[in-house]
């Protein structure tokens, strides 16, 4: 029979550090039996659980013939130590991980100990110090060895857990700091072998004659060495971490006075080891939490003994992560940081990890919505909470049925409540934490002394999804956050759900099957980037078989102006006239008006999922959603919430797109008839007609004359003021996943360079002299030398574009 090769890969790995066949064979048989066969046990970290029981074995047998004394003064141990790399410097990879494996102490029998093996660092951090007796057989047992877990010594008994540094830690024990020396550059596989600098160094074997000591010694890991030690090192300073000892550091300085002392022999060893060590670092600290309690670090363990190796700079690790998530993740965010990605990582395992009542309290407190916000709501009456105009919370105290929160007065804050945890629904919490009866429902940690309490019956979920963080008006939605303020009052934004795309209200009629995308609409050929391509894209037909796209991102010059004089200019609009115009058909009349005619416009066509392009071709803009800095504000003219940017924007930036249901026009008749009838709100949001190719059609079906409402369901768009003429936005159909004409996406680029902070307009296309459209008209305050409102302030009727 072939032998096993995991056998001979085993026998191979125990030869390599110099033990023989004959040893490994009835320690690995044992193993083997005691693991059930669990190969990987054995495996793992390059043998060590194997290469560990036989030192043990060795080493018990030894004992049988030694006493204290001997121990202590047993000067000639082995020459050599072995050593995973993995354990150097990887207390806290070794955490992250959650496992770690002690080495399985075998019995006389042959079987585990109770705690033989053990993989959670929990249960390594709850084992008790061993009373002074059983360290001393501790010591014993170890004699001449690193335990490969953290055996708590008398010295040490102060539990891991309080150490400053965490994870799996491996304890150096009675090392002579003048007799170890780490041959880096001589590693075998993940092994660093030991040596005692004052003997002579012949090989890495030991010889045949000495094979009790083959048992290692003592270990210096390299960060037991001084500060100036690279493995060690702070990767963020480059300099060493002195806010704390190295992970691997054990106890506190006078723990290591007698087991790894900072003394001058071993600085003495460690400058001899210094340029060694300066080319072969094993752990490096990337980032960490604000004061340094957690940590990420990078382990290159498996690299040191690769002639190429070389570390890294910081700038170029970073740069090059930087660069590659942009890539991968599509984060177009010029201000995203893979560091501080890392550091925030720390702050929230720091976070989880130490969950303070006081912390969940404060969070709770952000996820309440506001007076304001639920005064706009269906709910808000329902609440039975009093008028707090002026007022950015709702009243502190807990009274039956109310609502409990504490906010300062900057801080108008609120956001979707992410967590609700009904208890009861007659529960609520007086200020000492007790609970009292109120029926309503609890949204905090019980154990908390102030409960925020909304009364059950009162606030639907859907109008709680409704509410709006102020961080992230897009609940996440967007690629990027949008967020909103007030500085001008105590107002929230009205209640609406987010969506970052058209949704289908009812009975429109749209179907994106790959079927219906022929040869002559989809470039099936193209490779990599469209616009850098040297044949010509049948996606560029549309525009003169030119991208309307530059390379970088924003719309052609000349295209831009075309779309904006065919919009603006009276000279150049052009207007097309349907046959059965569904505006008209939609008032149900008896006589049917003529159509008064739709805007002709251009359109983009952009590249989609049939294109066998790149997902990242330059002609698919607006489909990658929102990348403006954008900011949601209350404006104080008086026009209500606005858009604004944050950042300076090229001319031809796409902003954002108009999204909101997609209703049939008869839909939306009916919509705003009873828009009309109900609620006597101040700002309406104005639907948008998706009409530029209505005339195509002899008779569009009612189900194919679309357009979108952004009143219940919508974007930021929605929040886009109207400017007369000279608006800083232009709105341009852009075709994606469909070629029908009566669909379309209306996305808005920038007409011309926009400022940071400037608010975002575009021209709703009213007529404020028309009176036949059953929207609410509004007092119109553009301040625009074009208004064309302004000689008629007191108008009442306003046009529906
Ligand atoms: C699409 S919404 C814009 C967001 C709105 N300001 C809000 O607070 O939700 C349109 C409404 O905003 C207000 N509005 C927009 N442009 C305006 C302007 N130029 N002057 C006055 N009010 C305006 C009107 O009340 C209009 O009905």
């Amino acid at each position: 029979m072939a032998p096993n090769p995991r056998v001979m890969n085993a026998f191979r790995a125990m030869k390599a550090i110099g033990i023989n066949e004959d040893k490994v064979k009835p320690v690995l048989k044992r193993l083997l039996k005691l693991y059930d066969k669990n190969w990987e046990l054995i495996e793992e970290e390059n043998y060590r659980v194997l290469a560990d029981a036989i030192f043990d074995e060795d080493d018990s047998k030894g004992e049988n013939f030694t006493d204290e004394a001997e121990v202590h003064d047993e000067p000639e141990r082995p020459l050599k130590r072995l050593r995973s790399r993995s354990q150097e410097g990887q207390s806290s990879q070794s955490m992250m991980r959650g496992t770690s494996l002690r080495k399985p102490k075998l019995d006389d029998e042959g079987k585990l100990g109770a705690n033989s093996l053990q993989r959670s660092p929990d249960m390594m951090k709850l084992q008790p110090g061993p009373s002074d007796s059983q360290s001393t057989q501790v010591r014993h047992a170890y004699k001449g060895k690193e335990p490969l877990l953290p055996q708590v010594s008398p010295r040490e008994k102060r539990p891991i857990v309080e150490r400053p540094s965490h994870g799996v830690q491996f304890k150096d024990r009675e090392v002579d700091p003048d007799s170890v020396l780490i041959p880096k550059q001589k590693v075998v596989d993940s092994y660093a072998l030991i040596k005692p600098k004052d003997e002579p160094f012949t090989d890495d074997l030991p010889p045949d004659d000495v094979p009790r000591y083959e048992a290692p010694i003592a270990v210096i890991r390299p960060d037991s060495f001084s500060k100036e030690d690279i493995s060690g090192r702070s990767f963020l300073t480059g300099k060493p971490d002195d806010q704390e000892p190295p992970a691997s550091h054990f106890g506190t300085e006078e723990d290591r006075g007698d087991s790894v002392p900072a003394s001058s022999s071993s600085r003495r060893a460690n400058s001899e080891l210094a340029p060694v060590l300066e080319e072969s670092p094993a752990n490096l600290e990337i980032a960490s939490s604000s004061l340094g309690e957690v940590k990420i670090s990078l382990s290159c363990n498996s690299l040191l003994g690769r002639p190429n190796f070389h570390m890294p700079s910081q700038d170029e690790l970073l740069k090059s992560t930087q660069e590659k998530c942009l890539r991968s993740y599509k984060i177009f965010d010029s201000n995203f940081s893979v560091m501080q990605m890392l550091k925030d990582m720390c702050d929230c395992f720091l976070e989880l990890a130490t969950d303070s009542s006081r912390e969940s309290q404060e969070r709770l407190m952000n996820v309440i919505p506001s007076i304001s916000a639920l005064k706009r709501s269906a709910a808000y009456s329902a609440l039975g909470v009093g008028g707090v105009k002026g007022s950015n919370c709702i009243p502190v105290n807990i009274s039956n049925g109310s609502i409990d929160i504490h906010c300062s007065s900057e801080v108008a804050a609120p956001q979707m409540p992410r967590q609700i945890k009904p208890i009861s629904e007659d529960a609520h919490c007086s200020a000492n934490g007790s609970t009292e009866s109120n029926g309503g429902r609890e949204l905090r940690d019980p154990e908390s002394c102030s409960l925020v309490v909304v009364p059950q019956h009162q606030l639907t979920f859907e109008e709680l999804r409704s509410l709006h963080d102020f961080n992230d008006i897009t609940k996440g939605e967007e690629v990027i956050e949008i967020s909103w303020l007030n500085e001008i009052n105590n107002e929230c934004p009205p209640p609406f759900m987010y969506i970052p795309q058209n949704v289908v209200f009812q009975n429109a009629y749209l179907r994106f099957t790959l079927s219906q995308i022929n040869a002559e609409d989809c470039c099936s050929t193209c490779i990599g980037d469209c616009l850098s391509s040297t044949t010509i894209c049948v996606c560029a037909c549309e525009t003169g078989n030119e991208f309307a796209y530059t390379s970088e991102g924003l719309i052609r010059e000349d295209f831009l102006e075309e779309c904006i004089s065919m919009t603006r200019d009276p000279q150049r609009q052009c207007l097309s006239y349907c046959k059965a115009c569904p505006l008209e058909r939609s008032k149900n009349d008896e006589i049917l008006e003529p159509c008064k005619g739709h805007l002709k416009r251009k359109y983009i066509k952009e590249c989609w999922s049939k294109c066998a392009c790149h997902k990242r071709c330059g002609n698919r803009v607006v489909q990658r959603g929102i990348r403006c800095k954008l900011q949601v504000f209350f404006t104080p003219e008086g026009k209500g919430w606005g858009l604004r940017t944050l950042e300076k924007l090229p001319k031809g930036t796409f902003v954002c797109e108009y999204i909101g249901e997609i209703l049939t026009n008869k839909e939306l008749h009916e919509r705003n008839v009873q828009r009309t009838r109900g609620t006597n709100n101040e700002w309406h949001t104005y639907p948008v007609l998706l009409d530029a190719y209505w005339f195509l059609k002899g008779a569009l079906k009612e189900e194919e004359a679309l357009c979108l409402d952004a009143t219940f369901y919508g974007n930021v768009a929605r929040f886009i003021n109207h400017r007369c003429l000279d608006s800083n936005l232009i709105e341009i159909p852009v075709k994606v996943e469909t070629p029908d004409q009566h669909y379309y996406h209306l996305a808005f680029f920038t007409a011309r360079e926009v400022n940071a902070l400037e608010e975002l307009t575009w021209d709703y296309g009213l007529d404020f002299d028309d009176d036949d459209h059953p929207v609410e008209v509004f007092k119109c305050l553009c301040s625009s030398k074009f208004c064309r409102n302004m000689k008629r302030p007191n108008r009442s009727k306003s046009a529906l574009r």
